[in-house]
């Protein structure tokens, strides 16, 4: 068999200590599948006396993980500390400048940087690679940038962070509390570092930005995701989703518009309802689903885990055993340099139904207040429910649903009443999706 790869792992939290019990347990299989032993040298972590449950004694320790590159028993270097810059970004220029191959999960760092890494990648004729990047131990970067290299796509969403899937499910099943249910999801260890990328919907924009781009062979435009998270949504919100036959899952969506002059990018993640019988609302747990709709294949459904050790091991271990192949690929569907500068559309031409919460004071006038505001902004209303809260503050929910008609007069709508004395929080809209 051929000499041992030799990989430097930057980060032994969830995913590093996955990665180091995969490459051990699995390690005859990844052998033979790899055409070569793939071998941890060294590994690097902020607190070397941490019990990790792995046994770390055969690999050496470096406490600097920017260092790790020039070393000379390092072939791969295998970053996952976390962070858009700080040590993560140096660690990544330095392996491309040292001329090895870089595999990372650290979709943040991508989702800023990933074009200007590729394109170094490139020039050094190394590897990047980032497949545990988005939606964790799904294969859908590369079933896109392969499977579906044929395909102008033009339309991919689905349910990206499975902390926020995971919150939403349990609350609409247990009926527990968002807060006790977060608590659990990070010590399952599926939330970032800082859970606010999770509940706020940034780390779910940063994997949909990355997709977008391999989807569409654009560049990436993470600064160009409108992005709403799950903090505002009530149990109020998955009760009455529920009794009017949907669950509130957190989506992301791009769609690309090739049609005319510079293409055109709509990006964004936004809680949905999402009717009972539609494959989404089956994602439970801390589940991913990814639905692409290209012009030859029809529509493919990627599903399985987003989050945690194992899954997001096995993606991060495929891209290296890609590596020992020979593989010099960068994660994109195409160079770096051919990746279409896409300019981002806007929400106005969009049409749908959507279910709006308010929550308001209860004093007379302030139904007629919100159904006015509707008018004005012409938005036909479907249903309307008025419900009382168990608190003390006088406070009542109005939830509807409207019929189908343009996202721009909802938006319209929100703008009026925006700052209503009767209204105790920012009103929340969210889209019904369709089938
Ligand atoms: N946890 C999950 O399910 C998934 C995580 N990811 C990504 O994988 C990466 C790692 O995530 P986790 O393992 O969950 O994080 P974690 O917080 O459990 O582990 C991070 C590790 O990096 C080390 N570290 C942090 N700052 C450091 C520094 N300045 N110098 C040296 N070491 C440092 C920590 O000591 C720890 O060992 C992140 O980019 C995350 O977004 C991607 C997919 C799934
Ligand atoms: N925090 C992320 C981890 C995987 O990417 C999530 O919850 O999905
Ligand atoms: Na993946």
């Amino acid at each position: 068999m051929a000499e041992p790869l030799k990989i430097a792992l930057a980060g032994l939290g969830t995913v590093g200590t996955g990665v180091v019990r995969l490459i051990e347990t699995n390690a005859e299989l990844i052998a033979r599948r790899a055409r070569r032993p793939i071998r941890i040298t060294v590994v690097s972590a902020r607190d070397r006396g941490k019990d990790r449950g792995v046994d770390l004694s055969g690999y050496a320790w470096d406490d600097d993980p920017a260092g790790m590159a020039t070393r000379p028993d390092v072939d791969v270097v295998v970053e996952l500390v976390g962070g858009s810059d700080g040590p993560a970004l140096t660690l990544a220029r330095n392996t491309i400048a040292a001329g090895k191959s870089f595999v990372t999960a650290n979709k943040a760092m991508i989702a800023h940087h990933g074009l200007e890494l590729a394109a170094a990648a490139e020039q050094a004729g190394v590897a990047l690679k980032f497949e545990a990047a988005v939606a964790g131990g799904i294969p859908v970067i590369k079933g896109l940038s392969e499977g579906a290299a044929a395909n102008e796509i033009e339309r991919i969403y689905g349910i990206l962070n499975g902390t926020c899937n995971y919150i939403l499910s349990t609350m609409e099943d247990t009926g527990r509390d968002f807060a006790d249910v977060l608590a659990e999801a990070q010590r399952l260890g599926y939330a970032e570092a800082d859970p606010t990328f999770d509940v706020e919907g940034v780390d779910a924009a940063h994997k949909l930005s990355i997709l977008a781009a391999i989807a569409f062979g654009g560049q990436l435009r993470f600064d160009a995701v409108e992005t709403t998270g799950i903090s505002r949504v009530l149990a109020a919100d998955i009760a009455q989703a529920r009794a009017l036959g949907y669950v509130i899952r957190l989506i992301g969506m791009a769609e690309a518009d090739f049609s005319q002059g510079t293409p055109r990018l709509f990006q964004r993640v936004r809680p949905h309802l999402v009717p009972f019988d539609h494959p989404l609302a089956h994602v439970d747990g801390a589940t991913n689903a990814v639905v692409a709709e290209g012009n030859f294949m029809g529509r493919l459904l990627f599903q399985g885990a987003g989050a945690g050790d194992g899954p997001t091991a096995s993606a991060v271990v495929a891209d290296i055993i890609d590596i020992a192949r020979g593989e010099k690929g960068v994660g994109f569907s195409m160079p770096a340099a051919e990746l279409r500068a896409m300019e981002p559309a806007t929400t106005g031409h969009r049409i749908g139904r959507a279910y709006i919460r308010f929550t308001v004071l209860d004093r007379p006038g302030v139904l007629a207040e919100i159904t006015a505001a509707m008018r004005d902004a012409g938005v036909s209303i479907e249903s309307l429910i008025q419900k009382g809260r168990d608190d003390e503050a006088g406070e009542v929910i109005v939830a509807m649903v409207t019929h189908e008609g343009p996202e721009s007069a909802v938006s319209e709508a929100m703008r009026i009443l925006e700052g209503a004395d009767s209204l105790t929080a920012p009103p929340l809209a969210m889209q019904i999706i369709g089938q």
